[in-house]
């Protein structure tokens, strides 16, 4: 969105105080307050942002309990917008974690204890018939971005129903943070089709719709209705699939890829990033990417979309596809893959071991073990997307530590309570030598009297940047190319990597930069594959320049009805 110097407004007196993406609260203007009739609704004082941002610091810093911040900030974010985000800007460490991961886990799963007002839309199975009416209605004509969910696997913690609406509404507050996209341009939408979980359903005060998951093709169909929906209303919006569950995720984004601008950031995001953060842990350890092994653990969508990414990245390093396969390990809760485990999903099948090629090894049952595969395969890499908490245990990340010397371990499971293990562990039982990246935040770790940064290898770092890139070069479709410029982009900005000091990923006060970074390699390769049109590159960089909005206030003059 084109941010004007002065902005002509209709509403007037307390139509302007309420609303959050217009109200500037003490810091409108006397002339302001004259012209549309605010004497009298405020204290005397006229204060500056800074000011603002200063005494709702300070009210935070009052609230101890992770939970009452993220419910004083959605507050904050309810009545004044732009106060909102030049708070998370000016103290981005402290404020992510409440915002999103992991407070924002607590949130959803809360959702309804602690709901103050509404946001973006909710729509139910029941209302189905009138998906185009809602979207139709909807007072905002210029939504460029939506992030979508219907709440069925909210990061490690499983069915949440409506309360699952916690993670657009965060996911998008990201997108403007950390990616400049304007507020008044994001639509967090949450698709209630039912829950599956006893806590919700009994729940006198659960707000969603009371009643078993919609499945198979009444979903799929109900899925389909949104689609052609969102398409008629917006159809240049960048369209964010989060937090579906695993047997669906893949499924509608292939559905859906080719048809309008989309992606799924549990799949692409966390694949790109997760790539990225690899590239920069390899470059560190001093090994190059084709000679890696790489063990997860979890073997969905997310597992599997990183394992395909990590073989493109291989491959581009000089392997054929078959030998970049073959350097990959998926073990599930049944076990490693292999070739021959019946009821395999689509997407897991191409990441299947072959009996054959690992006949030689020792194994102790017939299900292949992590710790089996850490004893014969030798990882060089091991990746965690499992949602179980603690399964990276000290005999498997020693025995690791035996045939690596710097293994590079990522538990990505979030929230913090869901990690495959604690970065500080790892570290002890490596002597300081693991290069750890985690997917929720943790603190520094002091291990044989240095002080590891641990990296977090969050989307975070992808989706803003893609975002941004996407709407400033106008974008019409996600492709694999863009997405891996992004992790590239990533790479290349790893402290860590490139002067041996520092985190493994650029710290969270700088993801802005790096947004813009990322976001300038994602528009060239939008342009280079000809899913956006051309524009030099002085008007590519002036296009991002123009769409990254920096929460401050602009005047106000009024406008006749
Ligand atoms: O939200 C996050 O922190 C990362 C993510 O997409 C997930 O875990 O589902
Ligand atoms: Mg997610």
């Amino acid at each position: 969105m084109l941010v004007k110097e002065t902005l002509y407004t209709p509403y007037n007196g307390s139509l302007l105080l309420e609303n959050p993406l217009l109200n500037k609260g003490l810091a409108f203007t006397d002339n302001e307050r004259q012209a549309f009739n605010l004497h009298g609704l405020l204290p005397h004082k006229v204060e500056t942002i800074q000011e603002q941002t200063e005494r709702a610091w300070d009210q935070f810093c009052q609230f101890k309990k992770d939970i009452s911040r993220h419910i004083y900030l959605r507050n904050i974010q309810d009545t004044n917008e732009t106060l909102f985000y030049n708070l998370l800007r000016t103290h981005m460490k402290d404020t992510l974690p409440i915002i999103y991961t992991p407070t924002v886990g607590e949130a959803c799963e809360h959702f309804s204890d602690i709901y103050r007002r509404g946001r973006g839309l909710f729509i139910s199975w029941p209302n189905r018939h009138n998906i185009d009416e809602m979207l139709q209605s909807f007072s905002r004509n210029d939504i460029r971005v939506i992030v979508v969910t219907d709440g069925e696997r909210i990061l490690g913690l499983g069915d949440q129903g409506v309360g699952g609406m916690g993670i657009p509404i965060g996911k998008l507050s990201l997108y403007t943070a950390c990616g400049g996209i304007h507020p008044a341009s994001t639509l967090p939408i949450m698709l209630d089709v039912g829950t599956n979980n006893t806590r919700h359903l009994d729940d006198p005060l659960y707000m969603g719709w009371r009643h078993p998951r919609i499945t198979d093709d009444q979903y799929i169909e109900f899925m389909d209705m949104f689609v052609e929906a969102v398409k008629n209303r917006w159809p240049n919006v960048l369209l964010q699939f989060e937090d579906f569950a695993q047997k669906n995720a893949t499924k509608l984004l292939n559905r859906y890829r080719d048809t309008l601008c989309c992606f799924n950031d549990d799949i692409q995001g966390t694949a790109a990033v997760t790539a990225g953060t690899l590239i920069a842990a390899v470059k560190t350890a001093g090994g190059r990417l084709r000679d890696q092994r790489v063990v997860f653990l979890g073997g969905g969508s997310a597992g599997c979309g990183i394992a395909e990414k990590i073989i493109t990245l291989m491959m581009e390093d000089g392997l054929s596809e078959s030998q970049a396969r073959n350097n990959i390990f998926m073990v599930d809760r049944f076990g490693l893959l292999t070739d021959e485990m019946p009821n395999l999903l689509d997407f897991q099948q191409k990441l299947v071991t072959a009996r054959d090629a690992i006949s030689h090894w020792d194994v102790e049952t017939a299900n292949i073990s992590l710790k089996d595969v850490v004893r014969n395969a030798h990882p060089t890499v091991m990746i965690g997307v499992s949602g179980q908490p603690g399964l990276f245990s000290e005999e498997i990340v020693k025995e690791m530590h035996q045939h690596c010397p710097r293994p590079i371990i990522m538990p990505l499971s979030n929230p913090t309570s869901r990690a495959e293990a604690q970065p500080k562990d790892l570290l002890e039982w490596t002597q300081g030598q693991a290069l750890v990246a985690t997917g929720s935040p943790f603190a520094p770790v002091s291990c044989l009297g240095q002080e590891h940064e641990i990296a977090q290898c969050n989307n975070a770092y992808i989706f803003p940047g893609l975002g941004l890139g996407i709407l400033a070069v106008k974008a019409s479709r996600v492709t694999d190319g863009m997405l891996s410029v992004a992790s590239k982009t990533l790479a290349a900005h790893s402290p860590l990597a490139n002067t041996g000091k520092g985190g493994l990923l650029p710290p969270v006060e700088s993801i802005e930069e790096i947004s813009m970074a990322i976001a300038l390699e994602v528009a060239r390769m939008a342009q280079q594959e000809g899913v956006a049109p051309m524009m030099s590159e002085e008007e590519l960089l002036n296009s991002i320049e123009k769409t990254y909005w920096k929460a401050n206030y602009t005047s106000y003059k009024r406008a006749s009805l």
